[in-house]
């Protein structure tokens, strides 16, 4: 098996007006600098800046990502957005089933199946998240929790080049909160072992398993060397250029 290339994705959620921009246009200057060739590096702004994200990553090699998309291609859905518009408007890729989506628009794991579906529909690859609550993990619920959000989020079509999978604990977002590292190598552990039973093992080894959850340059490279970790997903420290590159290059000294 070959290794695992890195990924790690910014979630800047429902932050940024069109002054972001110059700190979007700040990363790509450090990136351009000082590339890190041993890993990929995405951002996610909110739909409302992806034309002017693409705009501004013309010719670079961070990846542009969409944070949420509607299961179908058009209709009569006022305010929401399709994966094809995402495509349309720069994306390569659409987080789905982040917690916050989970918990504050209900969204159930068929949603977030279908949503995935019509990631790929758009070529677009879907960042399927999934995560335990404080009370799951308090009562020893997290492998069986993780288990079923697996199981009903993940399409059975998925492929490791269209897929990825973020651990997102919702207690560790924005907390400032993590889980240790030897709780992190039991879940990612957990998790390829569950896409295994579903995509078969070739694609479950290639399918990066993203870490989120208070990730910052002070913990990156103690939780991004976690096994079975391959990357995070990182939402406050995605706002500062600097953060955001000092995470990306915890990678920096891996062979490329
Ligand atoms: O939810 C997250 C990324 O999707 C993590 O957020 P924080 O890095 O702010 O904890």
């Amino acid at each position: 098996m070959t290794a695992i290339r890195p990924l790690v994705a910014g979630n800047w959620k429902m932050n940024g007006l069109s002054g972001s921009l110059s700190e979007l246009a700040a990363l790509r200057k450090r990136v351009d600098a000082a590339p890190v060739p041993q890993a990929d590096a995405m951002m996610c702004p909110p739909a409302t800046l992806l034309t002017g994200a693409r705009d501004v990553l013309e010719g670079s090699s961070i990846l542009l990502g969409a944070q949420d998309c509607h299961s179908l291609p058009s209709g009569a859905h006022t305010g929401d957005i399709s994966a094809e518009m995402l495509a349309d408007a720069g994306a390569t890729a659409v987080i789905v089933g982040h917690s916050e989506r989970r918990i504050d628009h209900g969204e159930t794991d068929a949603l977030v199946h279908a949503k995935a579906l019509a990631a790929y529909r758009a070529g677009l690859t879907a960042i399927i998240c999934v995560g335990e609550t404080e009370a799951q993990y308090r009562d020893g619920k997290t492998l069986d929790v993780l288990r079923s959000q697996l199981e009903g989020s993940v399409p059975e079509g998925a492929r490791a080049v269209n897929t990825v999978v973020a651990y997102e604990p919702v207690w560790a977002i924005g907390t400032g909160l993590t889980p240790t590292p030897p709780e992190v190598a039991q879940v990612h552990g957990l998790i390829r072992s569950v896409l295994g039973q579903r995509l078969g093992d070739s694609e479950a080894g290639a399918t990066r398993i993203l870490y989120g959850g208070s990730v910052k340059p002070a913990n990156a490279a103690e939780l991004l060397f976690v096994p079975d970790v391959n990357g995070a997903l990182v939402g406050g420290a995605s706002l500062k250029a600097d953060d955001f590159y000092e995470i990306l290059a915890v990678y920096a000294g891996l062979p490329g």
